[in-house]
């Protein structure tokens, strides 16, 4: 639905030359809720500003819903983006109007004669939880619900994409997570692809389906949550279930097992002390549901050498098991 392919995008030159993006590329399919992680400075609003081209990338190219938008003039361009919704952190509604005028105005804007325009926008009022405030003013509501008409303000065009630029990180948890549900229910509801930006892994977790790990302007790792649930040494997985630092644990090795599907509920602990005869220490344990799916991570100590255990390791990883050797004793 949206294929970024080679885009880079640097501001200022010389000395002072920023790259942004360097060389991304992406694909996000359609009806996903692709999320773009990274610290600040990464690169991630310019990534997700070029999706409309409210950026234009200085090369590459810009597919929305099989529209190449960098070969468009300026009138082609205007319609296209009425495909694409966008919606912001710090809401950016017209104090002057009322929440109804606000979704109100994104239809006048694109010619939407008046009778059209009070239907639609009560209707999307109603859908986002909202239809008891429509004459009321912007100053009058809490952050949630400024957000709600930010994102009934979005899908008034009836877009087919909707882009959140960090649209929850100016509101607090409960609100955060009222209007990610929200999110979910657009994205089931009307078939909405959505592709967010965030530094906060908690949003990719309750409702992403695919992430992006952007860093230093370059994608890093890229993929369905499931998948990089398990794959080895995947950063996104890590901070999915931070499990800390490892201490020091003189003559044990250390390994993390991710669970995922249906390994989910193994008794492995039990099979090690029974099978393998090793004594095993919890050392932490993180459960998530994941994309809709029980998923997990688990430390264990186990006493001995990374060689004194090899045995027990294999055998975990012949159950399908994803085992890292995370520390531990020398061999
Ligand atoms: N208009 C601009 N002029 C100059 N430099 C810019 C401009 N916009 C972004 N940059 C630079 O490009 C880099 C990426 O910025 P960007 O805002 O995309 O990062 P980000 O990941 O969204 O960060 P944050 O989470 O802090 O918003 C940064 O080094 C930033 O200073």
């Amino acid at each position: 639905m949206i294929s970024l392919t080679s885009v880079s995008k640097s501001f200022g030159s010389g000395a002072r030359r920023t790259v942004a993006l360097d060389n991304v590329s992406l694909d996000v399919p359609e009806g996903d809720i692709f999320g773009v992680v990274g610290q600040s400075g990464a690169g991630k609003s310019t990534l997700i500003r070029t999706v409309n081209l409210l950026e234009r990338p200085d090369s590459g190219s810009i597919r929305v819903d099989g529209q190449e938008l960098t070969a468009l003039g300026d009138n082609d361009l205007r319609v296209a983006r009425q495909g694409i919704g966008m919606v912001f952190q710090h809401f950016n509604l017209l104090s002057s109007r009322t929440v109804q005028g606000n979704v109100e105005f994104a239809l006048e804007v694109i010619g939407v004669d008046s009778r059209e325009r009070k239907r639609r926008a009560a209707e999307i009022l109603d859908l986002v939880g909202l239809g008891a405030k429509a004459s009321s003013f912007p100053s009058q509501l809490s952050g949630g619900q400024k957000q709600r008409v930010g994102i009934a303000r979005a899908l008034a065009a009836r877009p087919r994409v909707l882009l959140s630029d960090e649209a929850t990180s100016a509101l607090d948890p409960e609100t955060t997570r009222s209007i990610l549900e929200l999110f979910r229910t657009i994205n089931r509801d009307l078939g909405l692809t959505v592709l967010l930006i965030t530094h906060e892994m908690d949003v990719v977790k309750t409702i992403c389906d695919s992430a992006a790990l952007l860093e230093a302007g370059q994608i890093k790792e890229n993929g369905r949550l499931v998948e990089l649930i398990s794959t080895p040494g995947s950063r996104l997985a890590r901070d999915l279930f931070p499990l800390g630092a490892i201490g020091e644990l003189p003559g044990t090795t250390v390994i993390d097992i991710t669970f995922s599907g249906g390994n989910a509920d193994r008794p492995v602990i039990a099979q090690l002390a029974r099978d393998h005869a090793i004594d095993v220490s919890i050392l932490g344990a993180a459960i998530e549901t994941i994309a809709g799916n029980q998923a997990g991570r688990t430390r264990l100590g186990l006493p001995g050498d990374a060689r004194s255990n090899a045995a027990a390791i294999a055998d975990l990883r012949a159950q399908g098991l994803l085992v890292e050797i995370v520390g531990g004793a020398a061999a």
